[in-house]
């Protein structure tokens, strides 16, 4: 017998699809009850022999259930580095959203929104009804946590509240900004931690909103004290610490160290210089139950972090907001290489004038950037031996300069020159004016909002009484949001952003039991039977 499922029907407050269409899924598979929604799904992958030049392919299905505990939860988002481009941009969107502002710009009229979100502003493609594609919202396929109803708060080594902050950014037009400030000019991040070496000595002026002490134990205390705090306070069922803070410069990462949860927890103990800022911040919400986001480029998320995340069921994700030049990288070099063009060479410019680009301008920091920058085209020319027949990568140049004139409008210029029929070269040069914070912001909601959504699913072998089990604790599936995707041990890293969001969606689907989208389309030129 199936059962026509419509989650909104359970959520009154939760507005399925932004007022516009309500989905019923119509599947004889599917099982709800007024708490969860059970969906079975046969996953067909090919399971891969080589030998030389030879390939074994032999398909294999493997039948899933998929349980969705479906009321969100009440979701905190902790953010380190409240006080910055990103944090204050952040805040003051759901302020404007929540409240529905609307401010003059010299373009007119503009109304709060959420562009550039997957998660609010995307759509997912469902079928054919005959006459026309249907699309439906990503957000309504399953109950999600509303950026809207986010309580944030969160830690910055300076000390502005947050209305000087966001005109320090200079990310909002002024006549927003003057309708946020009484929202936001009463609250002032916490006090955070502060070690020089980590961050470029040119952020030593910001530091005035410091933790005291030199002991790293004391500091992890207090960070989860702080974190306890605010669940305590605002009753949440779910809390994500967020790195939105500067880049910090790549830590050690050897036996001894941080290889182990052990390790780490020791190491902090014994106050090793090598034990970061972000590093204690990971740790501190490991074992407050909240999961860790890493937003910037710095190797927090070390072999011991990640174990210590597995031990305690807890999701974290990282690295690097994948948010303009790096995420149109994603795309373009997979459409070039897709259409068999070779990319030969990529140079990749930007200059920017805000903080970060202050905090890049040493060369310590850089280097954590430059790294997470360098490897997105890693798979996709990996995908193509054809091309890349001796696995030669192209010439691949990142550069970054500080300019205080142009702010958070990063300016970043690109050039790809591809080898393409008969000897040709192909050259394109791209002028892409990225406003960083209003590019990276809504990554920040998707980011808490699918780590939420993932926290109330599990799966299960179908046709076994096999218990439900939770995802691994690295968060691979955040991929899309993120330039240098942090993956669990041995599995490989995707960085395609079509395959990326193909993957978070068709997951989706599968759990609200809707068949996976296959593009293939076969009911346009065949009798479907
Ligand atoms: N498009 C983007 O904006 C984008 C994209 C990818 C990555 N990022 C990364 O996001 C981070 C934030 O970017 P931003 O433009 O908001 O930078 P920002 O400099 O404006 O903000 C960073 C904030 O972190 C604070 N801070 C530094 N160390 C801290 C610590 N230990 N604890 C708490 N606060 C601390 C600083 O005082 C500052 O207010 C950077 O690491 C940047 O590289 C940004
Ligand atoms: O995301 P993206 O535009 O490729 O990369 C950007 C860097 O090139 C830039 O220096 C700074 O704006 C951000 O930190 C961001 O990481």
């Amino acid at each position: 017998m199936s059962s026509l499922f419509n989650w909104s029907s359970l959520f009154s407050n939760t507005p399925i699809t932004n007022g516009t269409r309500q989905l019923s899924v119509n599947s004889s598979t599917l099982k709800n009850d007024s708490q969860s929604l059970i969906s079975e799904f046969e996953y067909r992958r090919n399971e891969i022999q080589t030998s030389g030049s030879s390939i074994t392919v032999t398909p294999k299905k493997h039948n899933y259930r998929f349980k969705t505990t479906l009321k969100p939860k009440k979701t905190g988002l902790l953010l380190v580095g409240l006080g910055g481009n990103n944090g204050s941009t952040v805040i003051g969107a759901t302020i404007a959203n929540r409240n529905k502002l609307s401010w003059e710009t010299r373009n007119g009229t503009q109304k709060a929104n959420y562009f550039g979100s997957v998660t609010q502003s995307t759509t997912v493609h469902l079928g054919w009804d005959g006459s026309r594609q249907i699309y439906t919202p990503f957000n309504s396929i399953l109950p999600m946590v509303s950026p809207n109803d986010l309580i944030i708060d969160g830690w910055d080594i300076n000390n502005a509240n947050l209305y000087e902050a966001m005109k320090r950014a200079h990310v909002f037009e002024p006549d927003l900004i003057e309708q946020l400030k009484p929202h936001m000019e009463t609250t002032v991040p916490k006090p955070s931690i502060y070690y020089p070496d980590f961050i470029a000595s040119n952020q030593g002026s910001r530091a005035n909103n410091v933790i005291h002490g030199n002991c790293k134990k004391e500091h992890l205390e207090k960070i989860r004290a702080d974190i306890r705090e605010f669940k305590e306070k605002h009753g949440l069922e779910c809390v994500v610490v967020l790195w939105t803070a500067n880049t910090e410069r790549y830590t050690t990462v050897e036996a001894g160290l941080n290889m182990t949860a052990e390790e780490i927890l020791t190491s902090i103990d014994q106050n090793k210089d090598e034990i970061s800022p972000s590093n204690i911040f990971a740790v501190a919400s490991i074992l407050e139950g909240a999961h860790y986001i890493n937003g910037s480029p710095q190797n927090t998320l070390v072999p011991g972090i990640i174990e210590l995340a597995q031990k305690h069921q807890i999701f974290i994700g990282g690295d690097d907001f994948k948010s303009g030049q790096t995420k149109l990288k994603s795309a373009l070099v997979d459409f070039l290489v897709t259409s068999g063009l070779k990319p030969e060479s990529i140079v990749s410019y930007n200059h920017l004038g805000n903080n970060d680009g202050k905090n890049l301008s040493e060369a310590r920091q850089f280097r954590s950037k430059e790294i997470s920058k360098s490897s997105v085209v890693d798979d996709m020319v990996a995908a193509n031996t054809i091309l890349f027949e001796d696995g030669k990568k192209p010439d691949h140049c990142i550069v970054i300069k500080y300019v205080p004139f142009v702010g958070d409008s990063k300016r970043a210029m690109d050039e790809y020159i591809c080898s393409i029929f008969m000897g040709g070269h192909q050259t394109l040069a791209i002028h892409n004016t990225c406003e960083d914070s209003l590019l990276a912001a809504p990554l920040i909601f998707d980011l808490t909002i699918i780590t939420e959504l993932c926290s109330r699913i599990q799966y299960a072998s179908a046709g076994t009484d096999n218990d439900f089990m939770a995802f691994h604790s690295v968060l691979s599936l955040l991929s899309l949001l993120l330039k240098a995707p942090v993956v669990p041990n041995g599995t490989p890293v995707g960085n395609a952003f079509m395959r990326q969001f193909g993957a978070l969606t068709k997951l989706l689907t599968a759990c609200a039991g809707i068949a996976a989208d296959t593009d293939l389309q076969l009911e346009f030129f065949t009798k479907l039977q």
